[in-house]
């Protein structure tokens, strides 16, 4: 058995955990001690494994996450980049919202991406979500604005993609990265995404740093498996900071209350129209949510 070391969960897949270490990637078994306590190394992980003499790795510690994901399963997550079309389909701005809400409150920096401009107006959207403090970025793969512009968001850092089924991010990771379709091929990728192949994720290096290949990643998976805690989730709307705590009331909910700050901050149009109403929709589905329903989903 060599020391211990450490490296990076690529892949999980038929019980093998592959990691990266320096230049070398290590196929690894998960000790029985990891199915007893319940805990599935993800993508995104940081291990400790051990190689024995044939060359067969063995993890023995998964050390602690800084942030993860249960669907699709992926750790340590720097980047979140959100992708909607500005048309064909049309974007929802409380689905995008939630994902905003669901990985600022896990600690993952959001990012826009607005594809399709060459379909429609993108002026809307740039209103909206130019003024809140995320990047955004619009491009059209057509003919190809805003595409090179993205490349620097990945550099150094683990990041995924998610948005909904036909927003282009295939495109768009494709237009990225010509050399993941070159190791994966157009129709397997697309044969990944099948309803009956088993979904796995798995991290591709890229500029110095990993993309997440996700098949099936849409924002559904937000909307059905985040919930948020009501009291955490003006955390999730980054503009709202400046006014959070100057509300008359200190239990504000920043929903109807008079001298609401919040409020009166989207009277005063310094914050956008179309966030709050996603806040206050967001609240009430959350509002009446109890304690034991948020954990029973958070260990799915
Ligand atoms: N007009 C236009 N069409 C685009 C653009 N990007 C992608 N498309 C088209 O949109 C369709 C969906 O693109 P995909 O890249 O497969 O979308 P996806 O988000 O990966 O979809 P799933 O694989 O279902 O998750 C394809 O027909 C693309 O050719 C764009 O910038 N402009
Ligand atoms: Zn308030």
């Amino acid at each position: 058995m060599s020391e211990a070391l450490t490296g990076l969960v690529l892949k999980g897949i038929g019980g093998f955990y592959y990691v990266q270490c320096g230049d070398t990637l290590y196929s690894c078994r998960a000790r029985g001690k990891f199915r007893k306590d319940r805990i599935s190394p993800y993508a995104g992980d940081r291990v400790r494994f051990t190689v024995d003499e044939n060359g067969e790795g063995y993890l023995s510690e998964i050390l602690p996450r800084k942030n993860f994901l249960v669907r699709p399963p992926l750790a340590n997550l720097d980047k979140l980049f959100i992708v909607s079309s500005v048309s064909d389909p049309q974007p929802s701005t409380l689905i995008i919202d939630k994902t905003i809400a669901a990985a600022e409150l896990k600690g993952i920096e959001p990012v826009l991406v607005f594809t399709k401009t060459d379909l429609d107006d993108a002026a809307p959207l740039r209103e909206i979500y130019g003024m809140i403090g995320i990047r955004c970025y619009f491009v059209s793969a057509v003919d190809g604005v805003g595409v090179e512009s993205l490349r620097p968001e990945l550099t150094g850092c683990v990041s995924a993609f998610t948005g909904n089924s036909g927003v282009g991010k295939s495109t768009l990771l494709n237009a990225l990265m010509p050399e993941l379709v070159l190791e994966t091929g157009e129709i397997s990728r697309k044969l990944g995404r099948g309803r009956h192949t088993t979904r796995h994720v798995e991290l591709y290096p890229v500029e110095g740093g990993y993309v997440a290949d996700t098949p099936g990643f849409s924002t559904m998976d937000i909307d059905r498996y985040e919930l948020f805690r009501k009291e955490e989730l003006p955390d999730g709307f980054r503009e709202f900071a400046p006014y959070i705590g100057a509300c008359r009331f200190t239990s504000c909910s920043h929903t109807c209350e008079k001298g609401c700050a919040v409020l009166e901050a989207a009277e005063a149009g310094k914050i956008s129209r179309s966030r709050l109403e996603s806040y206050i929709a967001m609240y009430n589905e959350v509002k009446d949510i109890k304690e034991w329903q948020l954990s029973k989903s958070k260990n799915v």
